[in-house]
């Protein structure tokens, strides 16, 4: 593995397997381990979903992975650069090339939504003119299928929908390569749940991203994630597609992916499947037995 930038033909996109390689990974608050020993590969063009029950260190894990959390010992690659310990304008190179939502969108309310997207745009590109700044950012706010007036709006006068989506074109600001999605879907309705879900494939597929997302969404799980880690006993204790996770024996997975609330995300998965085929009768028939809520069954 390792860097392959070609400055000859336009832009420099990494072409290895792996952007993100975390190794031997420690993070230690006090006496309270997070993460010990912990390993991970994203493979490049994928949506790893990254799980966990709450505190087994999801997000520090993602904060490792940019930057923001130094670890107490292994080390972090991202396109086949170590990012600890490498000095600002070293990590500058990097760090140009990824966009972050963090839980909550975390704008800044004070700034419109256009001028949130350019925030970043200032910072890495300091020489564009004005203008070309505004149109980049009117153009990623369309792009994370804003209406064209939310650019001048204040985040306290969007939806808890349309604030994700402004943090996403802000994420988006500097066309980056690899996408940090933090709990994207939390405290979304389950259409605008679903809608978000759509925008985050369509785009890894138009622009060719590399998505890592943390998530408790099973429907989001199901329905766009090409894999997923599972963090547990201070580690991924498994990485793989949906299916193969639910055919493993830890408590934890059994637990969440074959309990309820699984068991229900799976269904709506299979009835989203066999819609696609309902002019076929079999299908059909088949979603309307779906459809009907099992008799004396949970209903999560
Ligand atoms: N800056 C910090 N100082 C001390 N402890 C911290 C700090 N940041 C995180 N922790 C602790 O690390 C553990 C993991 O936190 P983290 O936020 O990564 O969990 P998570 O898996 O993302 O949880 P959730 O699903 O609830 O968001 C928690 O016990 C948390 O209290």
């Amino acid at each position: 593995m390792g860097e392959e930038r070609d400055t000859a033909t336009g832009p420099q996109r990494f072409r290895g397997d792996y952007p993100i390689v975390v190794e031997g990974l420690e993070n230690r608050f006090g006496d309270h381990v997070v993460h010990q020993d912990l390993d991970l590969k994203v493979r490049r063009g994928e949506i790893l979903g990254v799980v966990g029950g709450s505190g087994t260190g999801k997000s520090v894990l993602m904060r490792s992975i940019i930057g923001l959390q130094p670890p107490s010992a292994g080390d972090v690659q991202v396109f086949g650069k170590s990012i600890i310990d490498a000095e600002p304008d070293e990590a500058i190179g990097v760090r140009d090339r990824w966009g972050v939502l963090f839980q909550g969108g975390a704008l800044f309310s004070t700034l419109t939504v256009g001028e949130n997207v350019e925030v970043p745009l200032k910072q890495f590109y300091p020489d564009i003119s004005d203008e070309l700044r505004h149109e980049i950012a009117r153009y990623k706010v369309l792009l994370s299928g804003l209406p064209e007036d939310a650019v001048n709006k204040f985040p306290s006068e969007l939806s808890g929908g349309m604030k994700k989506r402004a943090g996403l074109a802000r994420a988006l600001a500097l066309d980056p390569e690899l996408l940090f999605l933090d709990e994207p879907t939390a405290g979304l309705d389950p259409i605008g749940a679903a809608a978000f879900d759509n925008l985050t494939r369509e785009l890894k597929e138009t622009l060719g991203l590399t998505v890592f997302l943390i998530t408790h969404d099973l429907d989001t799980l199901h329905e766009i994630c090409d894999r997923v880690a599972v963090l547990a006993d201070k580690r991924v204790i498994a990485v793989d597609t949906v299916p193969k996770l639910m055919e493993l024996d830890h408590p934890w997975i059994q637990e969440y992916f074959n309990g309820p609330r699984g068991r229900a995300a799976l269904t709506a998965q299979a009835l989203d499947e066999l819609r696609k085929h309902m002019d076929m009768p079999v299908a059909a028939h088949a979603v309307k037995a779906l459809d009907k809520p099992p008799a004396g069954k949970d209903k999560a």
